[in-house]
């Protein structure tokens, strides 16, 4: 059974809605944890007005009885918060209201101009509705039934940022859980007190200076079984399948899995992770891979990163054209965020769950909770026995 989702709504129209299709029967379901993903998404140092208005919550429609799944659809709603102060410029019938003035100056960076013309639209805000990162509040409810699916069988995902602009977050000593603890603490997601300080000097210097800035975050996941994803296919190597969904989040740029692109810059016997067996078990004493090797999960943690370009909206525009009168003019001033890593940062750990989730299921699915936990406890065993 494949586990698949789709999801629906504009940045300012009334609601976002998701629908999860393909979850096993008699899961434990908290929308308190759904909400608490919700949360995160919305924080983080540099954020624009937007967050201020919205207090992100799902409700859930379908699917679940007395808070356990019943492997039928799961219909979720969030609703905008500032739909009440857009109901006529985002009116669902009639003619535009006297208040709607159209865009027509596209923003380098944003889908405006290319999406304005793809979809013959005259106003760009028929464009930036739905290119909109709101709808990552979508993906991120859905990647916390996935984080529930998870965990419910021991699996973890953990995120936090490792650079942002040109500041460099060092490696810290600890278990992933304790890094993510601290990061958790911190208000640009990261696990050093001091870096923090100088990351949220230099947003407030980017906002100053009318510019926007980006950076990378690492997601890891922990407690994964041997053999998720296939080397037999192009599409099923969980390698290529992550990328894609970290690709998909607005803005992002670069997606890397264990060193990334840095193993290209090295020999390699300074690149694998060489095998011992210890204990009655197969032991890796680095993880370089990332958790990774022939689009095959291989028991280490997956460890994903995701590099975000700036944010395109800038309060000193780049030059743009006027697409009624083709003049030259500074691109749209919409109100913006100046810097929302760690917000993609919690997007990214979502949909890297999301298919970490999707794998799981295909190599363990059932219909039920019950179904999975027998056919997880056999393959073990056959793997214990190897
Ligand atoms: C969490 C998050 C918040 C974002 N906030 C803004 C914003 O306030 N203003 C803006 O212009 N772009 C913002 N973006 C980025 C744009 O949505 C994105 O650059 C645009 O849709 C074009 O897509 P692309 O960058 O993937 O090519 C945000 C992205 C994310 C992930
Ligand atoms: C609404 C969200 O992010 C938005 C993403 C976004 C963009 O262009 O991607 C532009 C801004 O929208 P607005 O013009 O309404 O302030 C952000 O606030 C959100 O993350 O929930």
């Amino acid at each position: 059974m494949t586990l698949r989702y789709l999801t629906a709504g504009e940045s300012h129209g009334p609601a976002l809605t998701a629908i999860v299709e393909g979850l096993p029967s008699n899961l434990q379901l908290e929308i308190e944890l759904i909400n608490q993903q919700l949360w995160r998404r919305q924080q983080g140092y540099g954020r624009g007005g937007r967050m201020k208005i919205e207090t992100d919550r799902a409700d859930i429609l379908s699917g679940v009885r007395f808070g356990k799944t019943m492997g039928t659809p799961v219909a979720m709603t969030i609703h905008n918060k500032d739909w009440r102060n857009w109901s006529e410029k985002m009116a669902i019938e009639g003619e535009p209201h006297e208040s709607v003035v159209e865009i027509t100056k596209p923003r380098p960076g944003h889908a405006d101009l290319a999406g304005a013309l793809k979809y013959n639209q005259e106003d760009i805000r028929n464009v930036l509705e739905r290119a909109s990162a709101r709808n990552t509040a979508t993906m991120v409810a859905v990647g916390s039934i996935a984080r529930q699916l998870l965990k419910r069988f021991g699996i973890d995902v953990y995120g936090h940022v490792v650079e942002l602009g040109q500041i460099k977050v060092e490696k810290f000593e600890g278990t992933f859980a304790e890094i993510a603890e601290r990061a958790e603490k911190s208000e640009v997601r990261v696990a050093d007190p001091e870096v923090e300080q100088e990351i949220i000097a230099s947003i407030d210097q980017a906002k100053a200076d009318g510019n926007t800035l980006g950076g990378i975050f690492e997601v890891i996941v922990t407690g994964l079984p041997i053999g998720l994803g296939s080397y037999s296919h192009p599409d099923r190597k969980l390698d290529g399948r992550l990328a894609q969904a970290v690709m998909s989040i607005q803005a992002i740029k670069g997606v890397e899995i264990g060193l990334g692109f840095e193993a290209a810059r090295r020999p390699g016997s300074q690149v694998h992770d060489e095998i011992n067996f210890r204990g009655g078990e197969y032991y890796r004493p680095t993880n370089r891979a990332g958790g990774l090797e022939g689009g095959v999960t291989n028991g280490q943690p997956l460890i994903v990163r995701g590099a975000m370009k700036p944010i395109p909206t800038l309060y000193k525009p780049l030059e743009s054209v006027d697409m009624r009168t083709k003049e030259p003019y500074r691109a749209t001033i919409e109100r913006s965020d100046v810097c929302a890593v760690p917000a993609a940062c919690v997007v990214g750990e979502a949909m890297v769950a999301w298919v970490v989730a999707q794998a799981f299921l295909e190599k363990f699915g059932g219909d039920s909770v019950e179904e999975i936990e027998r056919n997880l406890a056999g393959y073990k065993q056959q793997i214990g026995d190897r």
